[in-house]
């Protein structure tokens, strides 16, 4: 049992959280959850459909009067607290983060403590919410901005990230007074429900964080966007979900945040110091098995310096440990499921039909099910699948180029606007290609860009909105303008 795993047990919980109750089922059965190291059946979840996505609505409309009105500084401190249990369950989130996820332990660890840092930051945020007093045209009046919570908020979130995508919704609405319904993937929902039964020990008021479980997804999600109580949808996922999140909004006119796809390019150029860009690159692309939409999709290697980084990527690559996730030592962990697999290896056999050669990999892990060998392939188009499409896998595409012009080029060659890394050491060189990559995230000369206090978000198709930072906060907070006349003059 899976369960046994935890130190605290009460943090496993196979139910939804409605309203400050854990409830283990509902009349629609309950959806298997498999672990994809295995895949071995870990929890079956009570699917919620309809009604129980109204009645967590209802729930967290109730909560959300008496929580707007808790003085900030007490919010603050519930927020705080919920951040100390977090750090003290560390060990079991990142267990149930590698049990649904598959990612290894050593990362899940690592994304413990990014999620909990954004709990942490808010926290911080909440007693810095602050409004203007306008200079009027007039003496007799005062005119003022205040800034007040949206109102209840849903939250989508991916199966990649089952922690820090939670709390990077939650932590700021929950800080700006507004109360949450989280639906997140249908793959990696315990995680969600450890930060739950977490939020309830910390004090947080009973329906003012809920989560929806089970697999009804379009039915779930069909009324978390038509509800006219839900004030503000904040999701991440893929882009085509995405629009059709945005689409079904429009009838409620939703305030909406989008953290859609990616294909972020990563530009070496010929000055760049190659063993920090090799660095960058590995961690770039392999962080979480590739699965990631700020993941380098496309490697642009400028010619002098494309054959070296070729060999050295491929010889690391080699050498990476592939294995489940709980295992020590393992930096390559499954993926999600088998659609997955088949997408890579259908990239994977576009691409070499058209010409490109795997340097390292290319193919199923001899551990089979899920696992898939880190893999480098060079010669790689532009015009490819490999290239336009997110590959979400460890797999690193190479592409040659000649001038920094034609990077640039091939990186904005896109519908996405994500995130772009550059390596270089020739200060003038990065603003110049900086300054020109349509994307919303530049990492230069490092391959790791995501924290709690810089804005994460995207441009063009890849999204609208920020998460983290002082930024964050805003998406949570609209601005009601009061205009105070009829003041009498001074004596
Ligand atoms: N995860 C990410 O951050 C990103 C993923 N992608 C790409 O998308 C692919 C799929 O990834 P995934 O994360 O599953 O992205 P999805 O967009 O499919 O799912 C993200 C979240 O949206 C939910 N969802 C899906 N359809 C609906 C709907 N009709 N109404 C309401 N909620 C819905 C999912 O629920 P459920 O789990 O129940 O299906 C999940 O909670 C990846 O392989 C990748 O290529 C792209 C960019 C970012
Ligand atoms: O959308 C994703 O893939 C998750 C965000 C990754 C990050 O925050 O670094």
């Amino acid at each position: 049992m899976s369960r046994t795993l935890l130190q605290d047990p009460g943090l496993w919980k196979e139910a939804a959280l409605i309203g400050g109750q854990w409830r283990t089922a509902t009349p629609h059965g309950h959806s298997p959850l498999i672990n994809p190291a295995d895949g071995a059946v870990l929890a079956q979840l009570p699917r919620c459909q309809e009604a129980e996505t109204t009645e967590a609505i209802n729930a967290a409309q109730a909560a959300w009067g008496p929580w707007r009105r808790t003085p900030a500084r007490q919010r603050a401190a519930l927020l705080q607290r919920w951040h100390e249990l977090i750090t003290a369950h560390r060990e079991d989130l990142a267990t149930l983060i590698t049990l649904e996820e598959g990612k290894p332990l050593a990362e899940a660890r690592a994304e413990v403590d990014y999620a909990n840092g954004f709990v942490r930051w808010f926290a911080e945020e909440a007693q810095r919410v602050r409004g203007d007093l306008i200079p009027a045209g007039q003496d007799s009046q005062r005119l003022l901005a205040l800034r007040r919570p949206v109102g209840v908020c849903a939250a989508i979130t991916p199966w990649n990230f089952p922690a820090a995508m939670v709390t990077r919704k939650a932590a700021p609405a929950l800080a700006a007074g507004c109360t949450v319904v989280v639906k997140p993937a249908s793959q990696t929902p315990l995680t969600a429900l450890a930060l739950g039964e977490l939020a309830h020990r910390a004090g947080l008021p009973a329906g003012v964080y809920n989560v929806l479980t089970g697999a009804d997804t379009g039915r779930i999600g069909g009324v978390l966007t038509r509800h006219p109580a839900v004030r503000k949808l904040t999701f991440t996922g893929s882009t085509e979900v995405g629009r059709l999140l945005l689409r079904q909004s429009a009838d409620t006119v939703k305030k909406c945040s989008m953290e859609l796809g990616g294909n972020a390019a990563l530009i070496v150029l010929d000055d760049a110091d190659p063993d920090r860009a090799v660095e960058g690159i590995l961690h770039a692309k392999f962080r979480n098995t590739g699965q990631s939409c700020i993941a380098a999709n496309r490697v642009l290697v400028q010619a002098p310096l494309h054959d070296t980084l070729a060999r050295r990527l491929a010889e690391r690559c080699r050498a990476l440990r592939v294995g489940p996730g709980l295992e020590p030592g393992v930096q390559i962990g499954p993926l999600i499921d088998d659609a997955a697999v088949q997408r890579l290896e259908a990239l994977l056999a576009e691409a070499v039909a058209g010409g490109a050669t795997v340097l390292a990999g290319g193919r199923r892990h001899a551990l089979g099910g899920r696992f898939f060998e880190p893999t480098v392939v060079a010669g790689v188009r532009p015009d490819m699948q490999l290239a336009r499409e997110e590959v979400f896998g460890p797999v690193l595409p190479l592409l040659r180029f000649e001038q920094d012009d034609e990077a640039i080029a091939l990186a904005n060659d896109t519908e996405f606007g994500l995130a772009a890394y550059l390596f270089s050491r020739d200060a003038a060189r990065i603003w110049r290609t900086a300054e020109a990559l349509e994307t919303g995230m530049v990492g230069v000369n490092t391959g790791l860009i995501s924290n709690e206090v810089a804005p994460f978000g995207g441009v063009k198709q890849s999204g609208l909105g920020r998460e983290g930072s002082h930024l964050g906060m805003a998406e949570y907070l609209e601005t009601q303008y009061v205009c105070w006349d009829g003041l009498a003059p001074a004596a």
